[in-house]
């Protein structure tokens, strides 16, 4: 599929099935072929053929913590947004998968935000945790690979560790595979690879208001 034939709706996007069981019993899911090829190749040209400007550098932390340390993670990042037809294809794709979330899990998730995340080969991204307990309205991680045919010797692995810090998984960042985690439970990490990586990150978060922000990004 070709960057112009890609204004896919939301209801184009056929996704496979989530494993909602193994995410209510592990936290965690690793769903292999979320997208099909087609309509994940749509998201990697249009990655692919936005402008330098379009990206910014990834930040760390949340309103006046807010900085940039490269030192731990160095990653490009746009945020999605409604107004350009195949990101808000994406969005609301992701809140239909909320809506079910909600259906079958009783989750509360209020909504969605997300950005595409650019690695440049030797990039990486530490081990961290995406939300603090009590802390972040962020409740649920949802990362969707990009890249095709990417191999074991091209890095880029995101690593997700257990509670006494032994490894879970470590996951290729294969184009269609979607992986879905409790924001506050994993820490994880993003390797540094040899090629490019793409990616859209993103959270399912709650209607909580912190510090009298009602709404607070990022
Ligand atoms: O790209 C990944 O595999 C994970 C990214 C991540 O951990 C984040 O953006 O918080
Ligand atoms: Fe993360």
């Amino acid at each position: 599929m070709t960057l112009t034939d890609a204004r896919l709706a939301a209801d184009d996007f056929a996704t496979d099935a989530i494993d909602i069981d193994q995410l209510a019993e592990h936290g965690y899911v690793i769903v292999p072929n979320f997208l099909p090829r087609s309509q994940c190749s749509a998201l990697y040209d249009y990655a692919q053929q936005l402008a330098p400007q379009a990206w910014q550098q990834a930040g760390i932390g949340r309103s006046d913590n807010y900085t940039t340390n490269t030192a731990v993670r160095q990653d490009k990042i746009r945020w999605l947004s409604a107004q350009e037809p195949l990101e808000n294809a994406y969005l609301e794709m992701m809140d239909q998968l909320r809506v079910q979330l909600n259906r079958e899990l009783f989750m509360g998730l209020f909504d969605y935000e997300c950005h595409l995340a650019h690695y440049p080969p030797g990039a990486f991204y530490r081990k961290h945790l995406d939300a603090f307990k009590g802390r972040s309205n962020r409740i649920l991680t949802t990362v969707f690979y990009l890249n095709s045919e990417w191999q074991e010797a091209d890095g880029g692995q995101l690593v997700i560790y257990g509670e006494r810090g032994e490894v879970l998984e470590t996951v290729l960042p294969e184009a269609g595979k979607l992986v879905v985690f409790l924001s506050d439970v994993f820490v994880h990490e993003v390797l540094a690879g040899l090629r490019d990586r793409f990616s859209i990150t993103g959270w399912y978060r709650l209607n909580t208001s912190i510090g009298g922000l009602v709404d607070p990004t990022s």
